[in-house]
C-alpha cells in the first residue's frame, strides 16, 4: 500500500518567551516539541495521533499542513515535500483546528463562497457543495446569520465545512470532537467514517481513547515529542484489551 502521507523524522524546537517559560515552570529557553517523528498514513484509513496535553500532536499536524516548517526531516503529501512544494501539499489538504478564527462580521453563506473562490471552485460546484454540506451539518437555518451571533458549536460546524470546501483528498483534523455537543460530535465522527470509506486519507489528533477505538485504523502514541507506538488497531487488540490499556502499559513510566 502506498503511503499518502509520509512523515520522515521531523524535529521542531520552539524558542520560548519569558511568559511561556513561566507557564512551563522551566528555565529552559527552548522546547523540543517534536523530536524525530516518523509515521505513514494511507488512503481509506484514519490515523489517530494520540497523546496527552503538550505531547506534540498539534505541532506535528501544523507541520503536515505547512503552517509551520519542521527544523529537520521532511513530510511528503502525495509525494510533495512540505519544504520544497508546499503549494501542492496545501491543494490536497483540508486542515481543521478549533484555533481557526472566523471573520465575525460575515455570514456562513458568505464565508463558504469566499473559501470556495479561494480554492478556484466554479459557481455551480460551489452551490452544489454548499447545499450538501450545509444540509449535512444543519447549517441551513443560520446560513445568513453573522458569525458573531453564532454559538461556539455553530461556529465549529462552519469552520468544518469551510475547511473541506474543496473536497480534499487528505483531511487533517486537530481534536475533531473537542467542544462539540454530543449530537454534533456524532455527525462529525460519522462523516469522518464516510470520508474514509470514500478513500480519503485522514489524520486526527486526540486524547480520547474511545474516539480512536471508534474511528481509527491505525494509532500513533506520542509522548513528549516522541512516537512510542505506531501500528494498526488490529495489532493493538492482539496484545492488549484496548488502546487505553496499551497507552498506560507503554506510557506509564513516561507520564508525570
Ligand atoms: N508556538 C509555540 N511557541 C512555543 N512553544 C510551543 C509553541 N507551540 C507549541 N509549543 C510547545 O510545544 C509543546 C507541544 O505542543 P503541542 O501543541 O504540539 O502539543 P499537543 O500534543 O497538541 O497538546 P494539546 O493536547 O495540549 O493541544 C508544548 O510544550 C507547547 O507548549
Amino acid at each position: 500500500m502506498d503511503a499518502k502521507i509520509k512523515v520522515d523524522n521531523i524535529k521542531k524546537t520552539f524558542t520560548l518567551s519569558k511568559k511561556q517559560m513561566k507557564i512551563n515552570k522551566s528555565n529552559e529557553k527552548r522546547k523540543v516539541a517534536v523530536n524525530g517523528l516518523s509515521f505513514e498514513a494511507f488512503s481509506g484509513q484514519i490515523y489517530g495521533l494520540l497523546g496527552p496535553n503538550g505531547a506534540g500532536k498539534t505541532t506535528t499536524l501544523r507541520c503536515i499542513s505547512t503552517l509551520i516548517k519542521p527544523d529537520e526531516g521532511d513530510i511528503y503529501v502525495k509525494g510533495h515535500s512540505v519544504l520544497k512544494d508546499p503549494y501542492n501539499v496545501r491543494k490536497n489538504i483540508g486542515f481543521l483546528t478549533s484555533d481557526l478564527k472566523l471573520e465575525e462580521f460575515f455570514t456562513p453563506d458568505y464565508m463558504f463562497d469566499f473559501f470556495a473562490r479561494l480554492h478556484g471552485l466554479s459557481a455551480d460546484k460551489t452551490q452544489e457543495r454548499k447545499e450538501e454540506l450545509f444540509a449535512k451539518f444543519g447549517i441551513d437555518h443560520f446560513r445568513q446569520v453573522k458569525i458573531s451571533d453564532l454559538s461556539t458549536g455553530m461556529r465549529q460546524k462552519v469552520q468544518l465545512v469551510i475547511s473541506i470546501v474543496h473536497d480534499p483528498e487528505i483531511i487533517i483534523f486537530d481534536e475533531p470532537t473537542n467542544g462539540l455537543d454530543i449530537i454534533t460530535a456524532k455527525i462529525v465522527t460519522d462523516f469522518l467514517i464516510e470520508l474514509k470509506e470514500k478513500g480519503k486519507t485522514i489524520i486526527v489528533s486526540t486524547h480520547i481513547f474511545s474516539l480512536v477505538e471508534k474511528i481509527c485504523d491505525r494509532v500513533g502514541i506520542i509522548i513528549d515529542g516522541l512516537l512510542i507506538y505506531d501500528d494498526s488497531l488490529e495489532a493493538v487488540h492482539n496484545t492488549h484489551k484496548d488502546v487505553e490499556d496499551l497507552f498506560f502499559d507503554l506510557a506509564g513510566e513516561n507520564l508525570s
